[in-house]
């Protein structure tokens, strides 16, 4: 691709590819240097043009030299729409979700029930790429802006003609899914999150509100889960652009949840379409684990799926990793489940949709991550404190703070909970002292594969590490 028509310019230099990092650019390359959390992109300039950079994406006041400047005074997007136009073409089918809880499992359900309907279907977020036939981790929930579009630029290779992707607040404000059309966005749910990084809820959500406000295709469908405080702001945004809206939930006008009963292994969910009442066998227990299905299922209809073929296929839905696992029986019975919950929200949400499942106690273990809102650790504590029976405060990816500082933190809310900050001892402790009809939820790390102290990533999986404690 010439630089010329890119930018509207006669410039016939032949660009070889993006890069947002200077030691990723190679000759040919339009390097996007942006002013970041920790650094200055800009400093590297002079770098990316040595190595070869053509054309630099940056600030009208940044400094160029050698290379052509793309000033703009919004960086990140420009460079996200230049980018998108060499990487294209993508799947024709795209859907983007945001919320602080629920990303993934959507993204992942919707994922499913697209390829139940017989489409070529992916799913990009905190669990990596996946695909019907791989997954692929990335890192990131939502990877930079390069990877993000040269991934769903592969998928589209690959045949994949339907894409639901996650919106991080992260990846919303620092613009790293931009750029292809987007035909519907979802919002499951607005709670505390990320205050580290967005300072107050206001900012928060205004920045995950850019997924309906400038992300979502002026013709796209805005998907809302209806049942969340936050969720009339989002339904108004939609409205004043002029676009459809499905909403979900027992509030919700589309799929509306008339009822919900827990089974032994699942819920049925009663949901009222239109003039019909659709009665779904879901394979999966908890609320908020409906509420996700319910989302999906507004996405997958929002482009083009039927809704009773769509609601039917919903009995079908595989478990997420790591989302209300159950990793092991221990011996005596008591089921151990594994939950990805590191917000108080959902927290409380992940012991409500086990509390139905035991009339014996529920023993927590769980923490939270270093690094991270300091301010969330004791509302942690405290839903631990008034959802679970017994509770035990251990080490979630310390980072670079001390984990012990951490767990004061959320004592602080849970003054009769237990500490054990060794994550393994902890779960063998609640194992051990489970009795028959108790339930254990170790909550925090889900699907992740490692735990992250100082700069180390040390293996660690809750899933196995709960099954060689029960053995
Ligand atoms: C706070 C944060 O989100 N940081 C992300 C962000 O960094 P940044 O733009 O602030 O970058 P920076 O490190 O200050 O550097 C500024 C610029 O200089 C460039 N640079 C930097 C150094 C160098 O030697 N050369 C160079 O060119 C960088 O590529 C960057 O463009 O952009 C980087 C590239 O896209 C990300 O890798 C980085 O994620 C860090 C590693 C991270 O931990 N992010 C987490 C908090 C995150 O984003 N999490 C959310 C999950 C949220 C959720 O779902 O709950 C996510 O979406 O993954
Ligand atoms: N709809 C929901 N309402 C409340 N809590 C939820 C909901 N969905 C998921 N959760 C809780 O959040 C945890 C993480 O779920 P999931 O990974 O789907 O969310 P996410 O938004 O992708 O999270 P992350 O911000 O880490 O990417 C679950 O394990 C569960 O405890
Ligand atoms: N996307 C979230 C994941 C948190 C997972 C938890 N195990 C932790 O490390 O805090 C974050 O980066 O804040
Ligand atoms: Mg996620």
């Amino acid at each position: 691709m010439k630089l010329g028509p890119l930018i509207g310019t006669a410039d016939d230099a032949v660009v070889t590819g993006f890069a947002i990092d200077h030691r990723k650019v190679a000759p040919g390359t339009i390097f996007g240097a942006f002013e970041g959390a920790r650094v200055n992109g800009e400093d590297y300039i002079e770098a990316a043009v040595q190595a070869g950079a053509i054309a630099v994406v940056a600030r009208p006041e940044a400094k160029v030299a050698g290379a052509m400047h793309i000033a703009d005074a919004n960086p990140r997007a420009r460079f996200a729409n230049l980018a998108a136009q060499f990487f294209a073409p993508f799947p024709a089918v795209t859907a983007a979700v945001t919320g602080t809880n629920g990303k993934t499992s959507t993204v992942e359900m919707t994922r499913q029930l697209w390829r139940m309907a017989g489409f070529h279907a992916a799913s990009i977020g905190t669990l990596g790429v996946t695909t019907a036939d791989e997954r692929v981790s990335t890192g990131l929930t939502t990877p930079d802006i390069v990877t993000f579009l040269s991934n769903v630029a592969g998928l589209a290779r690959e045949g994949v003609t339907h894409v639901a992707f996650e919106a991080s607040s992260h990846g919303l404000s620092q613009y790293r899914t931009e750029g292809l059309p987007v035909r519907a966005a979802a919002f499951t749910n607005l709670s505390r999150d990320h205050l580290d990084y967005h300072g107050d809820m206001a900012t928060y959500f205004t920045a995950k509100l850019r997924l309906f406000a400038e992300v979502l295709a002026e013709d796209g469908t805005a998907v809302v889960w209806a049942d969340d405080p936050h969720a009339p702001q989002v339904e108004d945004l939609a409205r004043m652009r002029g676009n459809r809206l499905i909403t979900v939930g027992e509030h919700g006008k589309t799929l509306r949840l008339v009822s919900r009963t827990p089974s032994l292994l699942g819920q049925t969910l009663e949901i009222e379409a239109g003039d019909k009442l659709h009665t779904v066998r879901l394979p999966l227990i908890g609320a908020y684990q409906a509420a996700n299905a319910l989302t999906a299922a507004g996405l997958v209809i929002a482009t083009g799926g039927d809704v009773g073929e769509t609601l039917a296929n919903c009995a079908r839905l595989q478990p997420v990793r790591g989302r209300l696992e159950r990793a092991v029986i221990a011996a005596n019975g008591a089921p151990v489940y594994v939950d990805y919950a590191h917000t108080p929200d959902a927290l409380e949400a992940a012991i409500a949709a086990l509390k139905p499942h035991t009339d014996g106690r529920l023993i927590l273990v769980f923490g939270a991550g270093g690094d991270r809102d300091p301010g969330k650790r004791e509302l942690m504590g405290q839903v631990a404190a008034s959802g679970a029976d017994v509770a035990i405060v251990t080490d979630d990816n310390p980072r670079t703070e001390d984990p012990a500082e951490i767990r004061r933190a959320i004592l602080k809310g849970a003054p009769e909970a237990t500490e054990i900050g060794d994550r393994r001892a902890a779960i063998a402790a609640a194992i051990a002292m489970a009795e028959p009809h108790d339930i254990v939820l170790v909550a925090g790390k889900g699907h992740e594969q490692g735990q992250i102290v100082g700069e180390m990533v040390l293996p660690f999986d809750d899933v196995a590490v709960a099954r060689e404690c029960a053995a």
